[in-house]
């Protein structure tokens, strides 16, 4: 397997930093598309990975801003050709995370937000397990969690009544994960996900860099 390439210089600071994969996961719902954007905005130094889909695209979303919505064929082509990093069915569509935005992401100093399911969690946890940080969110309550997706108003009941009798499945995943939040109040969440960010950036094996500096400290 193609070990990825995400070692960078911090745009922020000359000592040498490793680029961080940052995912969320949760049911459908719980609240990881509003995190993220609100995220988004405050990170300078995180870009987002957006995902190919098949699934058919919601009133207001962009094309390559919110998923790259593509046929079964080309999505199927892309796995063939090696260009996805993850892949996975969910609420039967395909949904998978180009490589290539990831990996240049990663070299340009950048770290990358991930909205992904537990699947997707799992393969990109094997591929860079030093280099992912994982984080579940779960809803208040059930009920909430319902409210929110017909608050949404974006799919079908149908839709709904799917997603939330997969809610418990997607939840047992939990423990899988290095962080839980839960989404009670949508600015402690991303205050708590940029707690993570912020302390996770600071780890010393995140810091190559800090070897020389380090030693030229020592020496002076
Ligand atoms: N803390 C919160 N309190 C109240 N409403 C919220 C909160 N967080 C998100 N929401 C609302 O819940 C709905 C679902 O949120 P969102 O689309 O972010 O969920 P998601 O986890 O990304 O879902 P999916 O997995 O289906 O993409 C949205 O209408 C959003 O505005
Ligand atoms: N394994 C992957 N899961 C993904 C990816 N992109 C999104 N998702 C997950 O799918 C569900 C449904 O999303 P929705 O936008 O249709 O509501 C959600 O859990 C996402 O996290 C991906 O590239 N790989």
């Amino acid at each position: 397997m193609k070990k990825l390439p995400n070692t960078s210089i911090h745009p922020n600071t000359s000592i040498h930093r490793r680029g961080l994969m940052l995912v969320l996961s949760s049911p459908s719902g719980a609240g990881k598309t509003t995190i993220s954007r609100i995220l988004l905005e405050k990170e300078q130094d995180l870009t987002l990975s957006v995902s190919a889909t098949t699934r058919k695209k919601r009133p207001g979303e962009v094309h390559g801003k919110d998923y790259f919505f593509v046929s079964v064929k080309e999505f199927d082509e892309m796995v063939e050709r090696g260009d996805m990093l993850e892949y996975a069915t969910v609420f039967d569509n395909k949904y998978g995370t180009p490589r290539e935005p990831v990996e240049e992401g990663l070299s340009n100093g950048k770290d990358v937000l991930f909205d992904i399911d537990w699947q997707g969690t799992q393969q990109v946890a094997a591929r860079a397990a030093n280099d992912i940080v994982r984080v579940f969110i779960l809803p208040p309550s059930l009920q909430e969690l319902e409210r929110r997706l017909y608050a949404r108003a974006q799919d079908s009941a149908e839709v709904v009544q799917g997603r939330m009798a997969k809610a418990a499945d997607e939840m047992s995943h939990w423990a899988e994960y290095d962080y839980i939040i839960i989404n009670k109040n949508v600015e402690k969440s991303v205050a708590d996900v940029q707690a993570i960010l912020r302390s996770e950036r600071l780890k010393r094996e995140r810091r190559p860099g800090l070897d020389d500096f380090v030693r030229d400290l020592r020496q002076a």
